[in-house]
């Protein structure tokens, strides 16, 4: 690296470390690693292993993650267009697998952009439970919600909020919160040199209140019995160890659950040994700070509330159930009779049109195909666009004759429409009201003038092709899958069309390369309409 560590954090750093401190300064003579993981809502460990053009090293902490090494392009493949890998720094891969997360949970990662962590949620989520991930600042959002979109995540909502809103409209709800808190960055200074120049001694005072307030809103959004994993790219005890320290004394509630010291794990400092330090002269990767969070609430009660729910739901005994347990829903939906569809994941399954009770949108939007291509703008107030209207009934009948024909089938979960663009999320338009929605859940696609219904780009990214009536797979190595990446329209014959029996082979096609889905295509006569967005397309 080439710019000048300050003195003040060399000198601190020589306090902390002792004799250990010569072997961590010369690190910084040393290139940062670089890392991919597999984005396993589309393709297996195993499979990108065979399949991958660069050579992969295991990451020690992370079964899904590999060290690429040197001259390896990651970003320059049509796999990473098609959302196989995502590319993170080593040990930023470390704190999601401390969280422990199970498909079916309800996770919040309160500080996510641009997303790393988020789709690694989601890839643990199996596209069942759900992922309420947010960032306060608003230009962050935007590479949130296309990294859920890249990635294929169908029950992720993306907010712009600060997390005390957030805890407040959502008490005890979570199952695992991830805080990957903003930091003053040390861990990150031999990757990122802005850093570098950013720092002065009182950043780590600075970031420690912000904090501070973060941990004490994750606490309020947590179900007793939850777990909270708290992270930072820091060395200063005073965001690390001593923030978590200061948070258990004021939460008895809470204990810290000991990783510090196993595996590749170092043992946090001073007074919490056994939270977690990722050293880079200790391991292949930067430096990071990791805490395990568990609420001690008694099983009693965690019966009583959200999990009696999912219980309820998965034996198909809800409404009796579901009155019981009010205790774990979100602010806006406490004393609504329906609480069955708070709690449904987002799986392929028929749906009676009975289960959609919300009205479609009547008003303006500003979801037009912007640079993103397929409503990138911000939703705005989940709540306040929408002016009830007659048309839902009309709107929704649309859509589902549509995706009846794609998919033979209409996927699950509640449908909040803006304007005429339409969402499919996890929870209720009325769990998101007041909150700042940048993406209430898995973009289907819009109503166009002429009434019919267009599909989006994040509908497709999220499909397998064996899901949808018609499909073609282009090869990466013949050139085929750039040209579609950069929105070339291509002569494909009939035959290398699939196409399910009963299904005609004009219309929506699902683009796949080599097997695996990367947006849609219009098909017809042989020519393969592009319908890749402008403002994803390679250059
Ligand atoms: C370390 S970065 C997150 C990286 C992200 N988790 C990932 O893996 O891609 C911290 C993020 O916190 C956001 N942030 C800063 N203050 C915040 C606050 N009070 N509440 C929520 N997010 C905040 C920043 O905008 C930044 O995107």
């Amino acid at each position: 690296m080439t710019a000048q560590l300050p003195g003040t954090f060399m000198e601190r750093m020589k306090e902390l470390l002792g004799t250990e401190y010569e072997e961590f300064i010369d690190t910084y003579k040393q290139p940062p690693y670089g890392g991919i993981r597999a984005n396993t809502l589309k393709i297996t460990v195993d499979e990108l292993r065979e399949r991958s053009p660069f050579a992969l090293e295991p990451i020690p902490w992370c079964p899904s993650g590999f060290y690429t090494g040197e001259g390896a392009r990651p970003g320059k493949h049509p796999y990473y267009h098609a959302g196989l890998y995502y590319i993170q720094e080593p040990s930023a891969m470390a704190p999601v697998e401390l969280l422990g997360v199970q498909p079916g949970d309800r996770v919040l990662d309160l500080c996510a952009a641009p997303g790393g962590k988020s789709t690694q949620i989601a890839a643990k989520l199996q596209g069942e439970g759900m992922l309420v991930t947010n960032d306060l600042h608003p230009e962050r959002t935007k590479a949130l919600a296309k990294n859920l979109e890249l990635y294929g995540v169908r029950n992720g909502i993306v907010l712009n909020e600060s997390p005390e809103r957030i805890a407040a409209a959502f008490p005890g709800f979570f199952d695992r919160i991830l805080i990957d808190a903003p930091c003053s960055g040390e861990g990150m200074f031999r990757k990122d040199e802005d850093m570098v120049r950013q720092w002065e001694p009182g950043t780590p005072a600075k970031y420690a209140n912000m904090q501070q307030e973060i941990l004490k809103a994750a606490a309020a959004a947590l179900k007793p019995g939850g777990t909270v994993v708290y992270s930072t790219c820091t060395f200063a005890l005073e965001e690390d160890e001593e923030m978590i320290a200061g948070f258990l004394s004021g939460h008895p509630e809470f204990s810290l659950v000991p990783v510090g010291g196993t595996g590749p794990f170092a043992a946090g400092l001073g007074p919490l040994p056994g939270a977690a330090r990722l050293w880079p002269h200790k391991v292949k990767g930067e430096g990071h700070f990791m805490a395990v969070l568990r609420h001690g609430g008694s099983e009693g009660l965690d019966r009583e509330g959200p999990a009696a729910i999912e219980e309820a739901v998965g034996a198909g005994a809800v409404e009796a159930e579901a009155v019981k347990a009010e205790a774990g829903l979100p602010k806006a939906l406490k004393g609504q009779a329906d609480l069955r569809e708070a709690t449904l994941s987002v799986s392929s399954r028929k749906v009676a049109k009975s289960a959609f009770p919300f009205k479609a949108a009547a008003g303006r939007t500003d979801h037009g195909r912007g640079k993103g291509g397929h409503g990138s703008g911000k939703t705005g107030a989940a709540g306040g666009r929408q002016a009830p209207g007659s048309g839902e009934e009309a709107s929704f009948k649309v859509y589902a004759d549509f995706i009846q024909e794609l998919l033979g089938n209409v996927p699950a979960g509640h449908p909040i429409w803006f304007g005429d663009h339409l969402y499919i999320s996890p929870l209720p338009r009325e769990a998101l009201n007041g909150l700042k929605t940048i993406r209430p859940g898995w973009y289907a696609g819009q109503i166009n003038k002429s009434g019919r219904f267009v599909p989006g780009h994040p509908l497709a990214t999220a499909l397998r092709p064996t899901e949808c009536s018609r499909s073609v797979s282009l090869y990466s190595a013949s050139g085929e899958a750039v040209s579609y990446l950069k929105g070339e329209t291509l002569s494909i014959p009939r035959e290398r069309l699939s196409i399910k029996e009963g299904h005609v082979s004009k219309g929506y096609t699902l683009v796949c390369i080599d097997g695996f889905s990367a947006g849609w295509g219009k098909w017809q006569d042989g020519i393969l309409k592009n319908e890749y967005p402008p403002g994803w397309r390679w250059t």
